[in-house]
């Protein structure tokens, strides 16, 4: 599709000229807001299948352009949910060493470091992402609000091999590691709501959960992410910095956003 940016000519504001849904109904991120929560006891636990992954499978961490991604085996699955949604690919979301707020959603008006997603697909009924990817009931997406903090091991499994992805379009491989160890400990306690991709084509297909408690990476470990990447091809001339890849919060109208928690 058309070359869609986060700031400038072809930033956010623009995105709907060549992206319709962008402009539409159902859109993410959203700021999750206190009055707008609603409890639902039926809201289970989020159970996951395979994350766990052994040092001898291979995972592609890639610079895409528009974040860092980690694509991810098929065996991975969320169970806890009306249908199987198979894993895809984890990306992040992110802000700049000068402003070291880059999550896309937000809680009560707080932007967290950083935001990881997870993504997976609707395997029951698609045979892949690209067909699920404009169904309504076609992606589940995991969110993971990153404060920064203390140092965390997990994400040093793929952070110490950023330095060669720094420009668009190139890729490592990784040896496999525990998934699980990116998220919090605690998989009972999250947000849900009906959205959207957040990037273009911002399909309202997405079954989002954030989880309720964020993790923490290592200020060092942030500006790995946030200083280290390029959305610019490595023969380019002008480098572009990859960072500040968050879209803003969108208009909520009537949707609910239900909490798995009490207090
Ligand atoms: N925040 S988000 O979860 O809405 C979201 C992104 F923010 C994002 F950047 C990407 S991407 O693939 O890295 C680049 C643009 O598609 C995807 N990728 C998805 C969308 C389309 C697609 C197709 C195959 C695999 C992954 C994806 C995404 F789902
Ligand atoms: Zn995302």
């Amino acid at each position: 599709g058309a070359k869609w940016t986060y700031n400038g000519p072809e930033g956010e504001h623009h995105w709907s000229k060549h992206y319709p849904y962008c402009g539409g109904a159902f859109q993410s991120p959203i700021d999750i807001k206190s009055e707008l929560l609603r409890f639902d006891p039926t809201l289970r636990p989020i159970e996951i299948q395979n994350y766990n992954l052994s040092p001898n499978e291979q995972l592609t961490l890639g610079n895409n352009g528009h974040s860092v991604q980690i694509s991810l085996p098929s065996k991975m699955h969320i169970s806890s949910l009306p249908h199987r949604y198979t894993a895809a690919q984890l990306h992040f979301h992110w802000g700049s060493s000068g402003r070291p707020s880059g999550s896309e959603h937000t809680v009560n008006s707080k932007q967290y470091a950083a935001e990881m997603h997870v993504v997976h697909f609707n395997s029951d009924k698609y045979p892949n992402m690209s067909m699920a990817v404009d169904k309504s009931d076609g992606l589940a997406v995991l969110g993971v609000l990153i404060e920064v903090g203390e140092f965390n091991p997990a994400f040093e499994k793929f952070l110490r091999f950023i330095n060669g992805i720094k420009y668009r379009d190139q890729r490592v491989q990784v040896p496999g590691f525990n998934i699980r160890a990116l998220l919090p400990a605690r998989l009972d306690e999250y947000y849900r709501y009906d959205g959207s991709l957040t990037t273009p084509p911002c399909y309202p297909s997405v079954l989002w959960t954030i989880f309720r408690n964020h993790v923490t990476i290592s200020r060092k470990q942030f500006l790995d992410m946030a200083t280290g990447l390029y959305s610019s091809h490595a023969q380019e001339s002008s480098p572009v910095p990859l960072n500040g890849n968050f879209r803003k919060p969108q208009l909520v109208d009537s949707r609910v956003v239900l909490v798995s928690f009490k207090e």
